[in-house]
């Protein structure tokens, strides 16, 4: 996208991203990264439920039906959480790096009226690493993958290791995902790199 700020525009020294060995294969599902996330997780009653599905190289594609909970206009779904479908979607392609990462900036286009019981069609990619730096970019087409596009967004992650978490969460979430030994598993995966 060409009217990014140039802080998303990756320096000189940036490199190209490189997929995991052990990233899941194209074509597989993610899964949630977190139950309880807005977001991917399955026990939010009115989160986005988005699946994200891990494509070639260092790339993603992602579906979110929009629901009756998600609108701000009457039958339209709220910008702010379009902007989440685009920042869940980019985040996760840090599994397909084996980084934990957060979000450090996020600019979003909307550039189509997204209806309540539409699918978006989301797909993103990584385009460069610098240091603990991630730039990526996404898009989310109407009406099927290869359809009009309703929104996109430019970001920058920023690499953090798992006390990011420990540190800044609350106490009750953190003592729950540090007892339930698959979150655990999962966090710490990311901390193996090659
Ligand atoms: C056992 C329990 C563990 C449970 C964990 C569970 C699961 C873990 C697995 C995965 C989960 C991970 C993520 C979730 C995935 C998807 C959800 C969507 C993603 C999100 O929704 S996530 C929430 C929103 N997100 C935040 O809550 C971030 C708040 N924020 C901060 O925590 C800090 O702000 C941080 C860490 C970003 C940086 O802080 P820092 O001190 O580490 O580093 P520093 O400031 O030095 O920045 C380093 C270099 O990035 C540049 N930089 C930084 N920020 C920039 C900006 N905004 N614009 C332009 N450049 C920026 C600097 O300019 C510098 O660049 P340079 O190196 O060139 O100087």
């Amino acid at each position: 996208m060409s009217g990014s700020s140039a802080s998303l525009q990756p320096p000189a020294d940036a490199v190209k991203p490189v997929r995991h060995p052990d990233a899941p294969a194209p074509g597989e599902l993610l899964g949630a990264h977190y139950g309880a996330c807005f977001g991917c997780g399955s026990e939010q009653p009115h989160g986005l439920h988005l699946q994200a599905r891990a494509g070639e190289g260092v790339s993603i594609t992602a579906e979110f039906t929009v629901q009756p909970a998600h609108q701000g206009a009457p039958g339209l779904a709220h910008g702010g959480v379009l902007a989440t479908a685009l920042d869940e979607t980019l985040g996760s392609l840090n599994w397909l790096l084996r980084t934990i990462a957060v979000t450090g900036r996020l600019e979003t286009d909307f550039v189509r009226p997204v209806p309540v019981g539409a699918t978006l069609y989301l797909e993103a990619e990584v385009t460069a690493v610098a240091g603990r730096k991630i730039y990526s970019t996404a898009t989310g087409r109407l009406d099927g993958p290869d359809g009009p596009v309703a929104v996109r967004a430019d970001a920058l992650f920023v690499e953090v290791k798992v006390d990011h978490f420990v540190e800044h969460g609350r106490e009750a979430e953190i003592k729950a995902a540090m007892s339930d030994p698959d979150q655990t598993r999962r966090a710490r995966a990311f901390e193996v790199n090659p």
